[in-house]
């Protein structure tokens, strides 16, 4: 089934070692009224560790509904993906809730943080509802990477949008998952804050055994990445590698006026 994966995603290469995120010719369907709707046509694609990738493409394009499906919150209705090496279609509802927790990590828009904790006890949580015992020095550490040492004691009503954020983006980074999922990770921040987390995100990508796949709208998030994936109409289109913003800007206006 990997090599299968493999073998027909489009940035895979013979006998490199597997993707932490694999698809192979995803399709999803939505159910509206009485009509089936098919939002993603077969949507192949393979990112390695070490890499950040972006996907991009207008709106209703399918970008969100393509990382839900990747990320095991949404059941492609057909295809295979492959997670962490693990096919998610042969996964108990149990053990992919599971592997969620430990080995995925979600950057979205909504910081889902527990208002009557404080940013230390909220960056904790997973480990809590793991019953692990959370690493006090590392979650220090990792509040003071995003620049939050002084407010570790606060709670989330009392931060600003940006503090809150860059909580969530802790409590990711000290689960130290291998895959990390970014939905407009920077699209309510501050121009400060928001490069702040993309600079974490980067590192993060870069780490061995780790990757991250973001969905952006910024053409400025999208050329900090490895890899560029174009979607239009429920397909990727078009692939850039190192791109600048320019470049960048440039394909997803020529997306828009459908002469790519
Ligand atoms: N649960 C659902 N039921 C029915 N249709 C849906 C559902 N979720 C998404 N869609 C439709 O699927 C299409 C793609 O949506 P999606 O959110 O994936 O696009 P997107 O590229 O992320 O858009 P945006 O950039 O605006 O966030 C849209 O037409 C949307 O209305």
């Amino acid at each position: 089934m990997t090599n299968q994966i493999e073998a027909e995603a489009p940035t895979a290469t013979r006998g490199a070692p597997a993707p932490l995120i694999a698809a192979h010719d995803v399709r999803k369907s939505y159910q509206v009224g009485r009509d089936s709707v098919e939002i993603l046509h077969g949507v192949s694609l393979g990112v390695h560790e070490q890499e950040m990738v972006a996907v991009m493409g207008p709106s209703g394009s399918g970008k969100s509904t393509l990382l839900y499906c990747l990320a095991g919150l949404e059941a492609p209705t057909s295809g295979g993906i492959i997670l962490a090496g693990k096919p998610l279609d042969a996964l108990s509802r149990a053990d992919l809730a599971r592997m969620r927790r430990s080995q995925v990590g979600f950057v979205f828009q909504s910081y889902n943080l527990i208002p009557t904790l404080t940013a230390t006890e909220n960056v904790a949580l997973p480990y809590l509802l793991d019953k692990a015992k959370p690493p006090q020095d590392l979650i220090a550490s990792t509040l003071a990477t995003v620049g939050l040492a002084e407010r570790a004691d606060a709670r989330p009503p009392s931060m600003s949008g940006g503090e809150q954020q860059r909580v969530a983006l802790a409590r990711v980074l000290a689960q130290q998952p291998q895959v990390i999922f970014a939905d407009e990770p920077t699209g309510a921040l501050d121009t400060r804050t928001g490069e702040l987390v993309l600079a974490e995100l980067v590192r993060i990508a870069h780490t061995p055994g780790r990757c991250v796949l973001v969905v952006t709208h910024d053409p400025k998030v999208a050329a900090s990445c490895d890899r560029i994936l174009f979607m239009r109409d429920g397909l990727l289109v078009r692939e850039l590698h190192d791109a600048s913003v320019d470049t960048v800007a440039a394909t997803l206006a020529g997306l828009g006026s459908r002469e790519v």
